[in-house]
Protein backbone atom coordinates (compact mmCIF):
# COMPACT_ATOMS: atom_id res chain seq x y z
CA UNK A 1 0.00 0.00 0.00
CA UNK A 2 1.64 3.60 -0.32
CA UNK A 3 -0.07 6.52 1.01
CA UNK A 4 0.93 10.14 0.61
CA UNK A 5 0.77 11.52 3.58
CA UNK A 6 0.16 15.27 3.09
CA UNK A 7 -1.92 16.48 6.16
CA UNK A 8 1.88 16.17 7.46
CA UNK A 9 3.42 17.77 5.01
CA UNK A 10 4.10 21.62 5.46
CA UNK A 11 2.56 23.68 3.21
CA UNK A 12 5.68 25.08 1.51
CA UNK A 13 6.55 21.30 0.68
CA UNK A 14 3.29 20.76 -0.38
CA UNK A 15 3.35 23.18 -2.87
CA UNK A 16 6.65 21.55 -3.88
CA UNK A 17 5.66 18.18 -4.85
CA UNK A 18 3.03 19.50 -6.44
CA UNK A 19 4.58 21.67 -8.38
CA UNK A 20 6.98 18.84 -8.77
CA UNK A 21 3.98 16.73 -10.11
CA UNK A 22 3.41 19.81 -12.65
CA UNK A 23 7.17 19.57 -14.04
CA UNK A 24 7.03 16.60 -15.76
CA UNK A 25 4.39 17.64 -17.51
CA UNK A 26 5.14 21.40 -17.65
CA UNK A 27 9.21 20.90 -18.66
CA UNK A 28 12.52 22.22 -17.66
CA UNK A 29 12.02 25.81 -16.77
CA UNK A 30 9.93 25.02 -13.66
CA UNK A 31 11.89 21.64 -12.56
CA UNK A 32 14.36 23.76 -11.08
CA UNK A 33 11.19 25.42 -8.89
CA UNK A 34 9.94 22.49 -7.80
CA UNK A 35 13.40 20.66 -6.80
CA UNK A 36 14.29 23.52 -4.85
CA UNK A 37 10.75 23.37 -2.47
CA UNK A 38 10.58 19.63 -2.24
CA UNK A 39 13.74 19.38 -0.29
CA UNK A 40 11.95 20.79 2.21
CA UNK A 41 9.93 17.45 2.44
CA UNK A 42 11.45 13.54 2.51
CA UNK A 43 10.01 10.15 1.72
CA UNK A 44 9.45 8.07 4.35
CA UNK A 45 8.13 4.30 5.06
CA UNK A 46 6.43 3.07 7.63
CA UNK A 47 7.78 -0.36 8.97
CA UNK A 48 6.52 -2.82 11.55
CA UNK A 49 8.92 -5.68 13.00
CA UNK A 50 6.58 -7.81 15.37
CA UNK A 51 4.71 -4.48 15.99
CA UNK A 52 7.69 -2.65 17.17
CA UNK A 53 7.04 0.08 14.67
CA UNK A 54 9.37 2.98 13.15
CA UNK A 55 9.68 5.46 10.55
CA UNK A 56 12.82 4.41 8.38
CA UNK A 57 13.82 7.57 6.23
CA UNK A 58 16.31 6.77 3.10
CA UNK A 59 19.43 8.87 4.34
CA UNK A 60 21.57 7.01 2.17
CA UNK A 61 22.24 10.26 0.08
CA UNK A 62 23.88 12.13 2.82
CA UNK A 63 25.88 11.91 6.45
CA UNK A 64 23.67 14.53 8.15
CA UNK A 65 20.55 13.06 9.22
CA UNK A 66 17.35 14.60 7.58
CA UNK A 67 15.26 15.23 10.33
CA UNK A 68 15.87 16.60 13.82
CA UNK A 69 15.14 15.11 16.90
CA UNK A 70 12.11 17.05 17.86
CA UNK A 71 10.61 16.47 14.64
CA UNK A 72 11.40 12.94 14.76
CA UNK A 73 9.27 12.80 18.40
CA UNK A 74 6.73 14.42 17.01
CA UNK A 75 6.13 12.02 13.93
CA UNK A 76 5.99 9.25 16.12
CA UNK A 77 3.20 10.60 17.97
CA UNK A 78 0.16 8.56 17.60
CA UNK A 79 -2.58 11.40 17.42
CA UNK A 80 -0.42 14.42 15.60
CA UNK A 81 2.34 12.57 13.76
CA UNK A 82 2.55 9.32 11.36
CA UNK A 83 2.52 7.22 15.29
CA UNK A 84 5.60 5.14 15.58
CA UNK A 85 7.97 3.78 18.64
CA UNK A 86 10.96 5.35 16.81
CA UNK A 87 12.41 6.90 13.38
CA UNK A 88 15.05 5.01 11.74
CA UNK A 89 17.74 6.47 9.34
CA UNK A 90 19.35 3.85 6.74
CA UNK A 91 22.63 6.12 6.04
CA UNK A 92 25.38 5.63 4.26
CA UNK A 93 28.64 3.46 5.16
CA UNK A 94 32.05 4.54 7.49
CA UNK A 95 30.68 5.11 11.03
CA UNK A 96 32.18 1.78 12.76
CA UNK A 97 34.67 0.73 9.04
CA UNK A 98 34.97 1.78 5.72
CA UNK A 99 33.93 -1.42 4.37
CA UNK A 100 30.08 -1.56 5.90
CA UNK A 101 27.41 -1.67 3.46
CA UNK A 102 25.27 1.20 5.24
CA UNK A 103 25.17 2.27 8.90
CA UNK A 104 21.94 2.95 11.32
CA UNK A 105 21.02 5.79 13.17
CA UNK A 106 17.91 5.92 15.57
CA UNK A 107 16.05 8.32 17.48
CA UNK A 108 13.31 7.29 19.89
CA UNK A 109 9.96 8.15 20.24
CA UNK A 110 10.92 10.94 22.92
CA UNK A 111 13.85 11.96 20.53
CA UNK A 112 16.34 11.23 22.54
CA UNK A 113 18.51 8.36 20.43
CA UNK A 114 19.77 5.01 21.63
CA UNK A 115 22.77 3.16 20.32
CA UNK A 116 20.97 0.36 18.92
CA UNK A 117 17.69 -1.33 17.70
CA UNK A 118 17.12 -5.04 16.96
CA UNK A 119 13.63 -4.89 15.49
CA UNK A 120 14.73 -2.04 13.60
CA UNK A 121 18.02 -3.85 11.91
CA UNK A 122 15.38 -5.84 10.41
CA UNK A 123 13.28 -3.52 9.20
CA UNK A 124 16.73 -1.56 7.76
CA UNK A 125 17.69 -4.72 6.04
CA UNK A 126 13.91 -5.79 4.80
CA UNK A 127 14.34 -1.92 2.95
CA UNK A 128 18.26 -1.83 1.98
CA UNK A 129 17.18 -5.24 0.25
CA UNK A 130 14.50 -4.21 -1.67
CA UNK A 131 16.24 -1.32 -2.86
CA UNK A 132 18.87 -3.14 -3.45
CA UNK A 133 17.38 -6.03 -5.57
CA UNK A 134 20.50 -8.10 -5.94
CA UNK A 135 21.46 -11.18 -4.02
CA UNK A 136 23.45 -11.79 -1.54
CA UNK A 137 20.97 -10.38 1.03
CA UNK A 138 23.99 -9.94 3.83
CA UNK A 139 24.95 -6.57 5.26
CA UNK A 140 27.39 -5.06 7.72
CA UNK A 141 25.34 -1.87 8.96
CA UNK A 142 27.64 0.08 11.34
CA UNK A 143 25.72 1.29 14.78
CA UNK A 144 26.26 3.39 17.48
CA UNK A 145 26.68 0.32 19.12
CA UNK A 146 29.45 -1.49 16.84
CA UNK A 147 29.30 -3.38 13.55
CA UNK A 148 25.89 -5.62 12.99
CA UNK A 149 25.31 -8.28 10.73
CA UNK A 150 21.57 -9.02 9.32
CA UNK A 151 20.80 -11.36 6.75
CA UNK A 152 17.34 -11.53 4.93
CA UNK A 153 16.58 -15.25 4.08
CA UNK A 154 14.74 -16.75 1.17
CA UNK A 155 11.87 -17.04 2.97
CA UNK A 156 11.66 -12.98 4.07
CA UNK A 157 12.58 -13.43 7.77
CA UNK A 158 15.63 -11.65 8.87
CA UNK A 159 18.66 -12.85 10.83
CA UNK A 160 20.83 -10.73 12.85
CA UNK A 161 24.35 -11.41 13.93
CA UNK A 162 24.29 -8.93 16.98
CA UNK A 163 27.34 -9.52 18.53
CA UNK A 164 28.46 -10.03 22.07
CA UNK A 165 26.53 -9.23 25.00
CA UNK A 166 28.37 -6.61 27.27
CA UNK A 167 28.12 -7.58 30.97
CA UNK A 168 30.61 -5.89 32.76
CA UNK A 169 28.20 -3.71 34.68
CA UNK A 170 29.97 -0.16 34.45
CA UNK A 171 30.17 -0.84 30.27
CA UNK A 172 26.43 -1.65 31.04
CA UNK A 173 26.49 1.08 32.30
CA UNK A 174 24.95 -0.06 35.60
CA UNK A 175 26.50 0.75 39.21
CA UNK A 176 25.90 -2.78 41.03
CA UNK A 177 28.93 -4.80 42.11
CA UNK A 178 29.85 -7.96 40.00
CA UNK A 179 28.12 -11.22 41.39
CA UNK A 180 28.76 -14.00 38.84
CA UNK A 181 31.93 -14.30 36.51
CA UNK A 182 32.40 -10.58 35.82
CA UNK A 183 27.97 -9.87 35.61
CA UNK A 184 25.72 -8.01 38.03
CA UNK A 185 23.28 -11.60 37.74
CA UNK A 186 20.38 -11.68 40.16
CA UNK A 187 21.39 -8.13 42.07
CA UNK A 188 18.96 -6.51 44.46
CA UNK A 189 17.48 -3.43 43.38
CA UNK A 190 14.92 -1.44 45.27
CA UNK A 191 12.03 -0.40 43.28
CA UNK A 192 8.67 0.87 44.82
CA UNK A 193 9.77 -0.19 48.40
CA UNK A 194 10.29 -3.63 47.33
CA UNK A 195 13.41 -5.66 46.29
CA UNK A 196 13.57 -6.87 42.67
CA UNK A 197 16.45 -9.62 41.80
CA UNK A 198 17.89 -7.92 38.02
CA UNK A 199 20.30 -9.00 35.65
CA UNK A 200 22.58 -6.22 33.62
CA UNK A 201 23.03 -7.02 30.09
CA UNK A 202 23.91 -4.44 27.51
CA UNK A 203 23.13 -5.46 23.59
CA UNK A 204 24.73 -1.51 22.58
CA UNK A 205 22.05 -0.69 24.85
CA UNK A 206 21.11 -1.37 28.34
CA UNK A 207 18.92 -3.56 29.56
CA UNK A 208 17.51 -4.88 32.95
CA UNK A 209 15.92 -8.16 33.05
CA UNK A 210 14.15 -8.82 35.74
CA UNK A 211 12.03 -12.12 36.46
CA UNK A 212 10.71 -10.99 39.85
CA UNK A 213 10.89 -9.84 43.41
CA UNK A 214 13.22 -11.41 45.86
CA UNK A 215 11.19 -14.06 48.06
CA UNK A 216 8.97 -14.23 44.76
CA UNK A 217 11.29 -14.66 41.82
CA UNK A 218 10.71 -18.71 41.18
CA UNK A 219 11.33 -20.88 38.88
CA UNK A 220 8.15 -19.17 36.26
CA UNK A 221 9.07 -15.54 37.11
CA UNK A 222 6.56 -13.16 36.76
CA UNK A 223 3.07 -13.43 34.97
CA UNK A 224 3.34 -11.26 32.31
CA UNK A 225 -0.18 -11.43 31.28
CA UNK A 226 -1.59 -9.65 34.58
CA UNK A 227 2.00 -7.23 35.15
CA UNK A 228 1.10 -3.77 35.85
CA UNK A 229 3.68 -2.63 33.12
CA UNK A 230 3.17 0.69 33.23
CA UNK A 231 3.08 1.19 37.01
CA UNK A 232 6.50 -0.51 37.49
CA UNK A 233 7.97 0.74 33.73
CA UNK A 234 9.04 4.48 34.22
CA UNK A 235 10.75 3.47 37.81
CA UNK A 236 13.08 0.54 36.15
CA UNK A 237 13.70 2.92 33.37
CA UNK A 238 14.87 6.16 35.33
CA UNK A 239 16.03 4.19 38.02
CA UNK A 240 19.71 5.68 39.45
CA UNK A 241 21.60 2.12 39.32
CA UNK A 242 21.58 2.60 35.56
CA UNK A 243 22.94 6.59 35.02
CA UNK A 244 21.84 6.44 31.55
CA UNK A 245 18.51 4.53 31.78
CA UNK A 246 17.29 1.36 30.86
CA UNK A 247 14.99 -0.96 29.04
CA UNK A 248 13.73 -3.65 31.15
CA UNK A 249 12.24 -6.95 30.78
CA UNK A 250 9.80 -8.43 32.62
CA UNK A 251 10.05 -11.72 32.22
CA UNK A 252 8.37 -15.71 32.34
CA UNK A 253 9.53 -18.60 32.29
CA UNK A 254 7.81 -21.40 30.18
CA UNK A 255 9.97 -23.68 29.71
CA UNK A 256 13.50 -24.13 29.36
CA UNK A 257 13.35 -23.24 25.58
CA UNK A 258 10.36 -20.38 25.68
CA UNK A 259 10.18 -17.37 27.71
CA UNK A 260 7.22 -14.69 27.40
CA UNK A 261 8.37 -10.86 27.56
CA UNK A 262 7.23 -7.91 28.47
CA UNK A 263 9.28 -4.89 27.61
CA UNK A 264 9.73 -0.96 28.68
CA UNK A 265 11.46 0.61 26.83
CA UNK A 266 13.72 3.49 27.34
CA UNK A 267 12.57 6.57 25.86
CA UNK A 268 9.33 4.88 23.97
CA UNK A 269 7.50 2.85 26.76
CA UNK A 270 5.47 -0.09 26.24
CA UNK A 271 6.15 -1.33 23.18
CA UNK A 272 4.94 -4.49 21.80
CA UNK A 273 8.45 -6.07 20.86
CA UNK A 274 12.18 -5.32 21.82
CA UNK A 275 14.81 -7.17 19.53
CA UNK A 276 17.84 -6.47 21.30
CA UNK A 277 15.07 -6.89 25.02
CA UNK A 278 14.90 -10.53 23.95
CA UNK A 279 18.47 -11.10 23.31
CA UNK A 280 19.13 -9.28 26.41
CA UNK A 281 16.41 -11.53 28.15
CA UNK A 282 17.69 -14.99 26.94
CA UNK A 283 21.85 -14.06 28.17
CA UNK A 284 20.45 -13.23 31.52
CA UNK A 285 18.32 -16.46 31.69
CA UNK A 286 21.38 -18.36 30.70
CA UNK A 287 23.63 -16.67 33.14
CA UNK A 288 20.86 -17.40 36.09
CA UNK A 289 20.18 -20.92 34.88
CA UNK A 290 16.69 -20.88 33.78
CA UNK A 291 16.86 -21.58 30.16
CA UNK A 292 19.23 -23.21 27.25
CA UNK A 293 21.27 -20.98 24.63
CA UNK A 294 18.54 -21.36 22.20
CA UNK A 295 15.05 -20.13 23.50
CA UNK A 296 12.36 -18.11 21.90
CA UNK A 297 10.96 -15.32 23.19
CA UNK A 298 7.64 -14.90 23.02
CA UNK A 299 6.04 -11.07 22.88
CA UNK A 300 2.76 -9.21 22.84
CA UNK A 301 3.87 -8.70 19.51
CA UNK A 302 4.85 -12.37 18.53
CA UNK A 303 7.95 -14.45 18.49
CA UNK A 304 11.40 -13.83 18.47
CA UNK A 305 13.84 -16.84 17.92
CA UNK A 306 17.21 -16.25 19.95
CA UNK A 307 20.29 -18.03 20.38
CA UNK A 308 23.62 -16.99 22.45
CA UNK A 309 26.15 -19.16 20.59
CA UNK A 310 28.54 -20.92 23.09
CA UNK A 311 31.23 -21.15 19.94
CA UNK A 312 31.86 -17.67 19.92
CA UNK A 313 29.74 -15.70 22.65
CA UNK A 314 27.55 -14.02 19.73
CA UNK A 315 23.94 -13.43 19.88
CA UNK A 316 21.60 -14.23 16.71
CA UNK A 317 17.90 -12.64 16.72
CA UNK A 318 15.63 -14.00 13.82
CA UNK A 319 12.55 -12.34 13.55
CA UNK A 320 10.05 -10.66 10.98
CA UNK A 321 10.09 -7.36 9.59
CA UNK A 322 7.22 -5.97 7.40
CA UNK A 323 6.86 -2.60 5.00
CA UNK A 324 3.59 -1.12 6.24
CA UNK A 325 3.36 2.08 4.33
CA UNK A 326 4.74 4.87 2.24
CA UNK A 327 4.76 8.36 2.44
CA UNK A 328 5.82 12.30 2.55
CA UNK A 329 7.04 14.56 5.15
CA UNK A 330 7.75 17.95 5.86
CA UNK A 331 11.13 18.31 7.14
N1 LIG B 1 12.93 -1.47 20.16
C1 LIG B 1 14.32 -1.57 20.01
C2 LIG B 1 15.19 -0.81 20.98
C3 LIG B 1 15.12 0.69 20.72
C4 LIG B 1 16.07 1.50 21.56
C5 LIG B 1 15.74 1.52 23.03
N2 LIG B 1 14.46 2.11 23.31
C6 LIG B 1 16.84 2.24 23.80
O1 LIG B 1 16.69 3.43 24.14
O2 LIG B 1 17.88 1.62 24.06
C7 LIG B 1 14.79 -2.98 19.71
O3 LIG B 1 14.05 -3.69 19.00
O4 LIG B 1 15.90 -3.35 20.09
Amino acid sequence: MSASASALVAPSAVRGLASHRVVRRAGARRRCVAVAAAADAVKFYKYQGLGNDFVLVDNRDSSEIKLSSERCAQLCDRNFGIGADGVIFAMPPGLVQKDEDYSMRMYNSDGTEPEMCGNGIRCLANFVAKMDGADPKAYKVGTLAGLIQPEVRADGQVSVDMGEPTLDPPKVPCTFEATQDGAAVRAKMEVDGETWLVTAVSMGNPHCVTFGKEGECDEEGIKVDSFALSHYGPMFEKHPAFPAKTNTEFTEVVNRNYVKMHVWERGAGATLACGTGACATVVAAVLEGRTERKCTVELPGGPLEIEWRESDNRVIMTGPAELVFDGVVAV
